[in-house]
């Protein structure tokens, strides 16, 4: 079932459409969207919450439209919004028992579910501090909670590693996936950064310019496109040159050939030619190209 459909959908800014005609389609588990900063990510999470119209064009979240029905949604959706929002003098714990009391939560359970959750992002004793002494990570783990307190059926986290250190960014991307997986919470998560989805999500949505640019399956997008690294004693250059007239694409690399495989055959066509030519193997290693690598290379193969 789509938790998010989208149908041709423009937001026209008076000096640039952020989002051009985009048609797509988001089910459960964890989808990363990814774009360059003004790709138009932040505009559709806006105009989905029903915060901001869309020019032309109509959406819906959990099957609900999100003009007519945004009050509906936002009840069971959660928002972890790009930028700071976070009141500096008031502590964690306070400020994410207000939210879940804005939600509708009475007192008590406003408090149990807010402990609860401050303590699944990893805020211990520290949530009893003011949150203007926070460090970046800290300020981040607050406003995913606030996001997730109301026990929604769906989140939207808004480049929730910008600003982590390496460490910082590992926990969150952690984070992130646990709530896929063990609470499961379907989650649309932005980055700038196609690498780092590539862990946590199980399909990518890609925006170029406010224009879908590919939605895929995490391990589609990698399965298709493998790599066997074949090293040999020496004739790499004739290996080479045999499965290049065997219709492969190979890359010579001293005494490693690299091998794009498609399908299985590829595998058969790479053992038979080493046979053939009477080659010492000294190593057969498939390899998966990272996300990364297969977007470089569509873009490459563009231009
Ligand atoms: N309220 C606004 N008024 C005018 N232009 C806007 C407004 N909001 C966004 N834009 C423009 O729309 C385009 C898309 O912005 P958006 O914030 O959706 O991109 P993004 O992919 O989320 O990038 P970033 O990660 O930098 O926020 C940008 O060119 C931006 O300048």
């Amino acid at each position: 079932m789509s938790m998010i459909e989208v149908r041709n959908l423009t937001k026209r800014f008076p000096r640039v459409t952020a989002l051009d005609q985009l048609t797509l389609d988001v089910g459960g588990g964890v989808t990363g969207l990814v774009g360059a900063n003004g790709a138009g990510k932040s505009t559709l999470i806006k105009i989905l919450l029903g915060l901001q119209p869309a020019t032309v064009g109509t959406a819906k979240v959990l099957g609900r439209d999100v003009v007519d029905d945004g009050e509906a949604i936002r009840a069971r959706v959660g928002y972890m919004p790009e930028h700071d929002c976070l009141p500096p003098d008031v502590s964690a714990t306070e400020f994410v028992v207000h939210m879940a009391r804005m939600s509708g939560l009475p007192p008590v359970a406003a408090r149990e579910r807010a402990a609860d959750t401050l303590r699944h992002v990893g805020l211990q004793e520290e949530r009893y501090r003011q949150i203007g002494g926070y460090s970046t990570g800290m300020r981040q783990r607050v406003k995913l909670a606030q996001a997730l307190v109301h026990d929604p059926e769906l989140v939207f986290l808004d480049e929730p590693t910008n600003g982590l250190d390496p460490r910082g960014r590992d926990d969150m991307l952690e984070l992130i996936r646990r709530i896929g997986t063990d609470f499961g919470i379907t989650v649309l998560v932005t980055s700038h950064l196609l690498g780092e989805l590539e862990r946590v999500c199980d399909h990518v949505v890609v925006l170029d310019g406010g224009k879908l640019l590919r939605s895929s399956a995490v391990g589609d997008l990698t399965r298709a496109t493998r790599t066997v690294v074949v090293e040999l004693v020496e004739g790499a250059d004739l290996l080479a040159r045999a499965l290049d007239s065997a219709g492969l694409r190979t890359q010579l690399d001293g005494h490693l050939v690299a091998v794009d495989v498609e399908d299985d055959s590829a595998y058969d066509t790479v053992r038979d030619t080493v046979v053939e030519l009477d080659l010492a193997l000294v190593r057969l290693q498939q390899r998966r190209h990272r996300i990364e690598e297969v977007f470089r290379a569509e873009e490459a193969s563009v231009v």
